[in-house]
């Protein structure tokens, strides 16, 4: 265990390299989409290849990763599904033959349908039947192309080629006479084997293409799992980490204060909902206050606090925090306006100030109205505006901020979306403001509307878009 835990986050860290973050889609809905990265440029799946000896718990390892994180953005190929047919032949001598060999499997199969998934399309994999010992013509899984694929099997170290497509490769580890254990009861149980035919196919060919192949191909390993699914530390250091590459754009790497929140299916239903040009104004509404709630909640999370301590009623201490008093809200008016009541909601009596920033004409004038608490200066504050796109008039309003007395480190701006250019403009010029938003869009296009954005969402929210 010592082996592994030391040195698994350093390993993880290594393994995982530069290229790794900032996953977005262009449509929501296409089933073969490649991940797109703030630059726009198509952004390759993460492979984590897991390798061991038969029963180790590879299979085990892999299905708690992805419960874990219960995700559609992890996808796993079994090496399994690469068995070659076995022609009539041998089929007949089927207890003659080598499945533990490199050679029983279609490595070239194997290596194009990962690259398939790695430019982002998606697959049809053929389902093996242990029990037949072949895979049936007609059963296939269909595998989308995702941000993290796992790719499973005794062999997947044992090709250099193989080796190459993945980014993290894990190895999970048991004593063999656990493993010889659990094979027989798994074979029998679910492979429809007798002990004997294991214990025969164990000797002649398991153990012996353990110690030629499997064993050799461990040092390739960047993780090595001992005691498999039973180690929970290294599964859930595993699915931390992955979860950290999924849910970290390649600008929080940039601007440690940009925080993005933690993205769960309902948030990502709740976006698919408002980015929905033939949504009804009232679920627009309402699926934007739900996220502007959570991104209400997370802003606040970052204010500082005082330790508190209080009696519960068992006469107990309790040690906890008491929360930052001093605080006000500005919205950025007028589509900032629409995040004051998830505010008002989380912040008893909370003063809340206005920006407007007007254009005048072309020439790049703008007129400012302000009305701010005359206290701000003490003041943490939470700038609200939905949505971040060329990052001109949040800089206005935090200038305007700066002026009154608020330093920069007691900004936070809370958006919904961001474009990467907004968040460009205003983190290179504030860094040490903070902005938590829910997710950060592609790009802005030729008319700096965000991509793929949501539309005006003033006029969406408050109804004044026909
Ligand atoms: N930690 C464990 N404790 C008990 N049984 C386990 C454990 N891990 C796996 N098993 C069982 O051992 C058998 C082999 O595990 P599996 O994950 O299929 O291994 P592999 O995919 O490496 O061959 C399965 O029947 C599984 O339920
Ligand atoms: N028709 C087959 C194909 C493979 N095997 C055995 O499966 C083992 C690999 O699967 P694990 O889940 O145990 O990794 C391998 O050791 C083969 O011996 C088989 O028995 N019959
Ligand atoms: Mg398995």
């Amino acid at each position: 265990m010592s082996e592994g835990s030391i040195s698994i986050e350093y390993a993880m860290e290594k393994a995982s390299g530069p290229h790794f973050s900032g996953f977005r889609t262009p449509t929501a809905t296409s089933v073969s989409s490649t991940t797109f990265s703030d630059a726009n440029v198509p952004r390759e799946p993460f492979v984590i290849g897991v390798s061991g000896g038969t029963a180790s718990g590879k299979t085990t390892v892999c299905d708690m990763i992805i419960q874990q994180l219960h995700d559609h953005r992890v996808v796993l190929v079994n090496q399994d599904s690469f068995y070659r047919g076995l022609n009539s032949e041998e089929l007949k001598r089927v207890h003659e033959y080598n499945f533990d060999h490199p050679d029983a499997f279609d490595t070239e199969q194997l290596l194009e349908c990962i690259k398939k998934l790695k430019i982002g399309h998606s697959v049809q994999v053929p389902v093996y039947d242990f029990k037949l010992h072949r895979w049936s013509s007609d059963s296939f899984r269909q595998v989308n192309a995702s941000d993290v694929i796992i790719l499973e099997g005794i062999l997947v170290f044992h090709d250099q080629r193989v080796r190459n497509l993945m980014n993290m490769k894990i190895f999970v580890d048991a004593d063999a006479d656990v493993r010889l254990a659990r094979r027989i009861r798994r074979d029998t149980v679910e492979r429809g084997r007798d002990v004997n035919s294991v214990l025969e196919q164990y000797a002649k060919f398991v153990k012996p293409a353990f110690d030629d192949f499997v064993l050799p191909s461990k040092k390739y390993a960047d993780v090595i799992i001992p005691r498999g699914g039973d180690n929970h530390v290294a599964i859930d250091l595993i699915v931390q980490h992955i979860r950290t590459k999924l849910g970290q754009h390649d600008l929080c790497k940039i601007y440690p204060n940009v925080y993005v929140i933690q993205s769960t299916f309902q948030i990502r239903g709740m976006h698919t909902l408002i980015r929905d040009r033939d949504i009804s104004k009232h679920d627009f509404v309402f699926y934007s206050d739900r996220l502007i709630r959570l991104v209400v909640e997370h802003g606040l999370g970052h204010l500082p606090f005082t330790e508190k301590q209080v009696v519960t009623p068992t006469a107990t201490v309790y040690t906890g925090v008491d929360f930052c008093k001093k605080l006000c809200g500005v919205s950025i008016v007028r589509s900032g306006e629409s995040m004051e009541n998830a505010l008002r909601a989380c912040c008893k009596g909370i003063k809340i100030g206005k920006i407007l920033i007007h254009r005048e004409g072309d020439d790049g004038k703008q007129l400012i109205y302000e009305k701010l608490p005359t206290d701000i200066s003490e003041r943490h504050v939470l700038l609200l505006d939905p949505v971040l796109a060329t990052g001109n008039s949040a800089n206005q309003a935090i200038e305007l901020l700066i002026q009154k007395g608020v330093p920069q480190s007691h900004i936070i701006f809370l958006n919904l979306i961001s474009a990467p250019e907004g968040i460009h403009c205003v983190c290179k010029r504030y860094p040490s403001l903070k902005i938590v938003t829910s997710e950060i869009d592609v790009a802005l296009n030729e008319e700096f509307r965000v991509i793929p954005g949501m539309g005006e969402f003033g006029d969406r929210y408050f109804g004044t878009d026909d």
